[in-house]
């Protein structure tokens, strides 16, 4: 047994400090980032947010209506191909240009996947996701897909950590996804006592990362806008929202009525309803690591994603960066013990 002694830090332990800027209205922030991935050479340019790969989250009709605002969605992944296959045929080149495919790691995911590709041109990206990213098993599948699929922008994960991070854009991730444990109906941190602080991961990952030209995925626990901001500040170049998303008439969640209001479900894909709706049940040797939580119908996702994208915005005026990409070098970090006054209820 160890005991490493560094401080490690979440959204809720920091602040950024404001700075002199030259900047007259959060109008002149540009959001869109432009990047060109490390092995597919391909190029991109957007707004790098990502509807989180959730079935109550990234549906279809959430990536055509989050393409709208440059957004990405990462489609999750129990569609069947006849699905994607009307809905590209469906969708503009722009759309599909905003949409990650997403894929377990299984030969069954694998033959999916390649199908599902196979379907348009346009599908450049790939979210490869499982629970735990330090399996060997996703290094080989990682490696194995770069082989198939060479020019397809690949992301892979969750790790937390820099040393898995270079394994696997060594292996052929262009795109590592941080975040053990952080999400909102995420249950792993109780059930396992596994986890890894996400402001301290995303730094830490975002500095392996660009080390060796690679990207990374800040994945779960942003609340607000302003942590979405702090996940920028740290150094994530995309940032992933499941709970921040869910609810909306887009977002795929079952909707039930509840003392009159209407609510809409949503789950973690770890929980016993996702586990339930696609593997027949929890298998007997594990435990689900997430939970189920009803949200208030939210309608349409076009006025929370502006929100966002308006926070995020004024964050960049309050410490001088005229575009998302400035925001890092700007950013200073200052350690707080309180955030928000509560005092009429949390916004
Ligand atoms: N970011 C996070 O903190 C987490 C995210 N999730 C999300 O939920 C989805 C579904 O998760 P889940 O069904 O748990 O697993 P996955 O779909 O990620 O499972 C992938 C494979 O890894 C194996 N595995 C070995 N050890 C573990 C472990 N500790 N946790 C999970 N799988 C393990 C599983 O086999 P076997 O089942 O036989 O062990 C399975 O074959 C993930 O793809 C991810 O999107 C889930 C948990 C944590
Ligand atoms: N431990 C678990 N993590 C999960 C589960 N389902 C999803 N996730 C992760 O959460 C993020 C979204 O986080 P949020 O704070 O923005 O809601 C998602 O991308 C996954 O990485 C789960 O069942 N268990
Ligand atoms: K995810």
């Amino acid at each position: 047994m160890r005991i490493e002694q560094d401080l490690k830090l979440g959204f809720k332990d920091v602040l950024i400090r404001p700075k002199r800027s030259t900047l007259k209205s959060r109008s002149q922030v540009d959001l869109n980032r432009q990047f060109t991935f490390k092995h597919s050479g391909k190029t991109w340019s957007g707004v790098p947010i990502i509807a989180a790969n959730m079935d109550s989250v990234a549906s279809f009709e959430m990536a055509a209506s989050l393409a709208e605002h440059n957004v990405m969605t990462a489609v999750h992944k129990h569609y069947s191909v006849e699905q994607w296959g009307e809905f590209v045929a469906n969708q503009t080149a722009d759309v599909l240009q905003h949409v990650m495919v997403s894929s377990g790691t299984s030969d069954a995911d694998f033959i999916k996947l390649s199908e599902i590709l196979s379907l348009s041109e346009d599908l450049t990206f790939i979210c490869i996701d499982i629970a735990n990213g330090y399996s060997e098993h996703l290094v080989d599948y990682v490696r194995k897909v770069r082989q198939a699929h060479p020019i397809k922008v690949i992301s892979a994960g969750n790790v937390v950590t820099g040393d898995m991070v270079e394994e696997l854009i060594i292996a052929g991730a262009d795109i590592v996804k941080v975040g053990i444990g952080p999400g909102s109906v995420c249950t792993t941190r109780v059930k396992t006592g596994v986890g890894y602080p996400q402001l301290s991961a995303i730094i830490e990952c975002a500095d392996a990362a660009h080390g060796l030209g690679g990207q990374i995925i800040g994945d779960g626990g942003c609340s607000c806008a302003g942590d979405v901001a702090k996940a920028f500040g740290g150094g994530a170049d995309f940032v992933m929202l499941g709970g921040m998303l869910a609810g909306h008439e887009e977002s795929g969640g079952e909707v039930v009525e509840q003392d009159g209001k209407k609510m809409v479900k949503f789950y973690g894909m770890s929980s016993q309803s996702a586990m339930d709706k696609h593997s027949g049940g929890v298998a007997k040797y594990r435990a689900a690591e997430g939970k189920t939580v009803l949200l208030p119908f939210r309608g349409s996702v076009d006025s929370t994603i502006s929100d966002i994208m308006g926070g995020v915005r004024s964050t960049c005026t309050y410490v001088g960066a005229a575009s998302l990409k400035e925001l890092t070098k700007r950013t200073t970090f200052i350690r707080v013990q309180e955030q928000e006054n509560n005092i009429y209820g949390k916004e």
